[in-house]
């Protein structure tokens, strides 16, 4: 893990034409590259980050030209660190999906086995005079099913819970593992997307490192029904997830609105 915070801190600090010479592509649901994401309209608050953005798997969705080639390290550390998280998120994966009364691979299957998304995004918030009046990344949940978080050691991430937002406290050497919507749908709500923010600082920059494991755009997702039983009411109306994720486009939804506009 300290491997890839190098790596990725080798990259930030590196001169900005440097940084931009993949400056954020911005494909239909799989922007990649470096640079501001979501912020298009103009009269929004911009959310105070950059991000560098680059697909881990499937194979087809790497766009391994946008991958850094400097530092050197940097494609050979994230490759395997990426690959120790998605074993790390099948697990967990698999360990919900009994929890719900179903196979082991179910939920993996679900979400496209081998075609899931699994998406590296190194959030950069740097310095700001005046943190009070801008936000890191607005309150929101994540589209994905779960999401693991590298911090480093300053605190920025925050959680909502009973109303209340609350500073999540790095820890050296812990991942943080937040549940996303896509498991809030397959369980029918019975587990809940973590609605989460982020915020800067004045004294000094943050540094976040992302893995979301989320389902194949093709996906079509719903509320599942434990094994050999019937869904007695399911709350939520099914969706394929491409359309799902074209709705983080739209700036007006805000923390846990996306899915909560699926509740019948
Ligand atoms: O920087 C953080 O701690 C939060 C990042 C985050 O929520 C995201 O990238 O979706
Ligand atoms: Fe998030």
């Amino acid at each position: 893990m300290e491997d890839v915070r190098r790596v990725v801190k080798e990259f930030l600090n590196l001169p900005m034409e440097e940084k931009m010479k993949r400056p954020m592509k911005f494909e239909p649901y799989h922007p990649t590259g470096y640079g501001r994401t979501f912020d298009i309209s103009e009269d929004t608050i911009l959310d105070w980050v950059d991000a560098l953005i680059n697909y881990i798997s499937p194979p087809a969705l790497k766009d391994p030209e946008y991958w850094p080639d400097k530092p050197a390290a940097y494609r050979e550390t994230i490759e395997a660190y990426g690959a120790e998280v998605i074993k790390l998120e099948k697990t967990m994966l698999g360990i919900l999906s009994k929890s719900l009364g179903l196979d082991f691979s179910h939920l993996e299957e679900a979400f496209g086995g081998d075609e899931a998304q699994v998406v590296l995004r190194v959030n950069h918030y740097p310095r700001c005079q005046q943190p009070d009046l801008v936000m890191g990344l607005s309150p929101h949940s994540d589209g994905s099913a779960i999401t693991v978080l590298l911090h480093d050691e300053v605190e920025g991430l925050q959680v909502k819970k009973d109303g209340l937002w609350w500073t999540v406290k790095p820890i050296p050497g812990a991942l943080i593992v937040n549940m996303g919507d896509m498991m809030q749908l397959v369980s029918n709500g019975r587990f809940t997307s973590m609605e989460h923010r982020a915020v800067v600082r004045s004294d000094t920059e943050r540094i976040s490192i992302v893995v979301f494991y989320a389902p194949t755009v093709s996906a079509f997702l719903g509320p599942i029904a434990p094994k050999g039983t019937q869904q007695n009411t399911a709350i939520y109306k099914p969706i394929k997830y491409g359309d799902y994720l074209a709705t983080y486009m739209n700036k007006e939804l805000q923390g846990k609105d996306r899915i909560n506009s699926l509740l019948i």
